[in-house]
């Protein structure tokens, strides 16, 4: 046995243990390749024996023993060793066994796998074959397509004969609207009608041959029609069994795509078979490393095993590397699998596609034919709808020709109806001519008494003069009552008998010591009897004028019970003068609260408007009623105030440039027309208009109080109308001016009681109002020199204060016994002015150029245009 050991001559103690320990050594060297070791302790034990025999040696027995102990111990290791070592040797055959195993499961695997290449191989080749057989399908399709083209073009040339036809169709429509249009001409008379009927009949005859001709082109067509609806019948089966084939064919492929995922699983099912073996292989080689641990724990003394064990590790790795070789072939044939299986879908999807479009190019044609068969219907009704239109037509020749005949009756009625009414109309004219000519006569009549009135009206004016005053007593005041009763006054004046204008009356008062009385003697003359003597020389001590009464006489006298109406009434046709192209002044003069704003524009409660308004409402309704007689007026107003000698705009915005500026009077020199430098002049075409520019001039009137009165009686105002009208008929031309001067209060100093300010407006008011009346009796004087530049008011009223214009002046005059030297000195004033005769007023008229007045092309323009 190569395991025996011979350990030849004893050895020598020194030497024994070192021996012993190299032939422990050598013993594991001994380890044959199978694994089997000899037992060395029973020969220690038997070296121990020989040595307790031998009794020279029992002195050194002891150390001995303890060698022997040592190596009976490592004996005793060692067969542990060879025990583990046996062990791990047989674990190693079992997990060469268990490879193994897994080896012939790789080779039963290869084999598997090559069983299913070989499918593969299999599927493929089928693949392949049915590629080839959609190619063959495609090529099918193709020529389907090609086909199915060729029936497009076929079918869009039956569609141009179609349009050719409806083209046709048209054209006869179009012949039978012609020979409707014609037959609507043959209405006007009976021949052209017969006549044209002849032609109708004609053509229609031609019509009717061409309308057989085309029916038979119809009935040819109609015949391909159905040829063409045959041949795509035909298509469309051979397109149904194409269709039968492709469904044949892809549930072929369905069943191959079917087995490539049986396949699929059965791989499947392998890979996990092989991941099994893995996970054992892996489990083994867990083992493996722990036995190598333990061997590395011994490897001083298990080299062999070792070895062997790293030849077992490499063939490991061997069968490892395999393994994992195979594992990629395996991955890779996967991987073939799937991009395969992947192709064969995209393969399944394009030929889904192919057939879907194929069916819906079937679906298209099958459209295209019902359209096609749709067309040959609607061809066929509209030529069934021709033939009724012609039928239709027939009947409308015969019932026009009936009508023909009714209107040829009709005609000839109204003819007669004409006759009579154009006899009706000469007659009628005839009555026109006439009544034209008494029209004209009265026209021309009316004219001359218009001329007449004006004439007369003119008279009356230069009889009266021309300038006119006009005296108004105003009524007593509530407020004057209350307090003439609070001073124990008994006054009589609500018991005041005033007699009409033609009767005598007086104003009388119970109580003569302290009241003035007015006595209206006439219409004209009024007597005015002064207070008692006492109170009157109370107040005017110094004064030598202590008469108990006074006589005036006026052109009228105006009561305290006179309205406005009445007070207009007398001056209306002086107003009216205006737009016959006279120049019109009418002044207000007075002591401040005697009634001249009350009379030129009134007072607060309706119905008691003054001049200026019912001036104005005059002008409109003369200037609407001479319309009718071809005359046209144009209406320009200006509104300005005189305070202070300074004028004031009243219609302006009442801006600080506006308010300070200094308006300066000018005079035209061709046309003696004064005009205030960039005074506001304003159109009015409407009272309304007017209202609103008097209310304007209310407002921007200052309001300044005084003692006496607020800054309004402290101020002339002016309110200046501008009449312009031609005649359209006789081109006369006539320029007129209205001039309403609301005058300030024309109380004396001392009376006011002013100082400063007020003082300095007194007396102005008394300069301008002396001014005014220099002025009047200067004209009066006929003096050579007329002194207009005195004052601001008389420079402006230069153009209307003459010898051409109309003057009337109202002197107001209060009731109280307070006002009583007041009114004296307007009485006296109003007296003065009416003894004055200031020539013969004339008209103003463009034609009058020698007049020269308001004519020139500046002021004229500007005022009258
Ligand atoms: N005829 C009249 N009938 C009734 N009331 C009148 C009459 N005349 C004037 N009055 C009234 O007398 C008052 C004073 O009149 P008004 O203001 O017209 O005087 P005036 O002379 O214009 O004064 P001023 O110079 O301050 O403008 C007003 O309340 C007015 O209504």
């Amino acid at each position: 046995m190569p395991n025996s050991v011979s350990y030849g001559r004893p050895m020598t103690t020194t030497t024994s243990h070192r021996s012993l320990k190299t032939s422990s050594f050598s013993a594991n060297n001994i380890v044959e390749k199978k694994g089997c070791v000899k037992p060395v302790a029973p020969r220690a034990a038997a070296f121990y024996k020989a040595a307790q025999r031998n009794p020279s040696t029992k002195a050194g027995t002891e150390p001995l023993q303890d060698l022997l102990t040592r190596l009976d111990e490592q004996e005793k290791r060692l067969s542990h060793l060879e025990d583990t070592r046996k062990s791990a040797l047989d674990k190693s055959i079992l997990s060469q066994d268990q490879l193994r195993k897994e080896e012939q499961n790789k080779t039963k695997l290869t084999e598997y796998l090559n069983k299913l290449f070989e499918k593969k191989r299999a599927i493929e080749a089928n693949i392949e074959a049915t590629r080839t057989r959609i190619e063959s399908i495609k090529d099918e399709e193709r020529i389907l397509v090609q086909t199915i083209r060729e029936t497009t073009v076929e079918v869009q040339c039956l569609k141009a004969t179609l349009d050719s036809q409806q083209c046709k169709t048209s054209l006869f429509e179009r012949e039978s609207l012609e020979q409707k249009q014609r037959m609507e001409d043959t209405k006007g008379s009976i021949e052209s009608l017969l006549l044209s009927l002849e032609q109708e009949r004609q053509t229609r005859h031609q019509s009717e041959n061409a309308r057989n001709r085309k029916m038979n082109i119809i009935e040819r067509l109609q015949a391909d029609l159905k040829q063409l609806q045959r041949e795509l019948e035909e298509q469309s089966d051979s397109i149904e069994r194409n269709k039968n084939e492709n469904e044949k064919l892809c549930q072929q492929i369905k069943d191959y795509a079917n087995k490539l995922r049986e396949g699929e699983q059965q791989l499947e099912a392998a890979q996990a078979k092989i991941q099994m073996s893995n996970n054992q292989l892996e489990a083994s080689r867990q083992k493996t490393a722990c036995i190598e641990e333990e061997l590395r724990n011994l490897k001083m003394e298990k080299d062999a095993l070792s070895k062997q064990y790293e030849e077992l590790k490499e063939e490991e790795s061997c069968m490892k590397a395999k393994l994992n070789e195979l594992l990629r072939n395996i991955e890779s044939l996967s991987e073939e699998m799937h991009r395969l299986k992947s192709q064969e879908e995209k393969s399944i999807n394009d030929y889904k596609k192919e057939a879907s479009r194929l069916y819906e190019c079937l679906q298209n044609s099958m459209r295209e034919r019902e359209q096609l068969d749709s067309n040959i219907n609607s061809f066929q009704e509209v030529s069934n709808e021709t033939k009724q239109q012609w039928e239709e037509l027939q009947k409308q020749v015969e019932d026009l020709q009936l009508l023909i005949s009714q209107k040829e009756k009709q005609v000839e009625d109204e003819v007669n109806q004409k006759n009579n009414l154009l006899q009706q109309i000469e007659q009628a004219k005839e009555s026109i001519s006439l009544q034209q000519v008494e029209i004209a006569e009265l026209d021309e009549q009316c004219r001359q008494d218009e001329i007449t009135r004006r004439y007369l009206h003119n008279l009356v004016q230069e009889l009266k003069g021309n300038i006119r005053v006009f005296c108004r007593i105003r009524p007593n005041l509530a407020k004057e009552i209350e307090s003439m009763l609070a001073d124990n006054i008994t006054s009589e004046v609500n018991r005041l008998s005033i007699s009409s204008a033609s009767s005598v009356s007086s104003v009388t008062s119970s109580n003569m010591t302290t009241e003035p009385q007015f006595r209206i003697v006439s219409s004209s003359s009024v007597e005015v009897v002064a207070p008692s003597q006492r109170s009157f020389m109370e107040t005017n001590k110094n004064s030598k004028q202590h008469l108990s009464k006074w006589s005036f006489s006026f052109d009228r006298i105006f009561g305290p019970e006179s309205t406005q109406e009445e007070v207009f009434e007398e001056i209306s046709q002086l107003v009216q003068s205006a737009l016959d192209g006279y120049r019109v002044c009418i002044f207000a003069y007075g002591q401040t609260g005697s009634g001249k704003t009350y009379t030129m524009l009134g007072g607060e409660n309706e119905g008691e408007s003054g001049v200026i308004p019912k001036s104005m409402r005059k002008i409109f309704s003369a200037a609407e009623s001479r319309h009718e007689h071809n005359w046209e007026f144009h209406l320009k107003a200006s509104f300005l105030e005189i305070y202070n000698e300074t004028i004031r705009d009243l219609l302006a915005d009442q801006t600080t440039s506006i308010k300070e500026r200094n308006y300066d009077i000018k005079i035209d020199r061709l046309t003696g027309a004064t005009y205030v430098v960039g005074l506001t002049v304003e159109d009015i075409s409407t009272p309304q208009q007017l209202e609103k520019l008097l209310r304007k001039s209310m407002a921007n009137r200052a309001t300044a109080a005084t003692r006496c009165n607020e800054r309004s009686s402290r101020s002339h105002s002016v309110f200046r109308l501008y009449i312009s009208g031609r005649n359209k008929e006789t081109g006369q031309e006539r320029v007129g001016l209205l001039n309403l001067i609301d005058l300030a209060g024309s109380e004396r100093l001392n009376s006011s009681g002013s100082t400063g300010d007020r003082l300095r407006e007194t007396q102005h008011i008394n300069k301008s109002l002396s001014a005014l009346g220099d002025v009047i009796s200067s004209l009066s004087n006929k003096e050579k020199y007329i002194p207009y530049r005195n004052s601001k008011l008389t420079y402006l009223l230069q153009d209307s204060l003459g010898g051409d214009s109309k003057t009337l002046m109202f002197v107001n005059i209060s009731p109280t016994a307070d006002s009583f030297q007041e009114t004296l000195c307007s009485l006296r004033f109003a007296q003065k002015v009416n003894s004055c005769q200031i020539g013969t007023a004339r008209r103003v008229a463009k034609v009058d150029l020698c007049a020269g007045y308001l004519n020139d092309a500046t002021a004229t323009s500007r005022l009258y245009s």
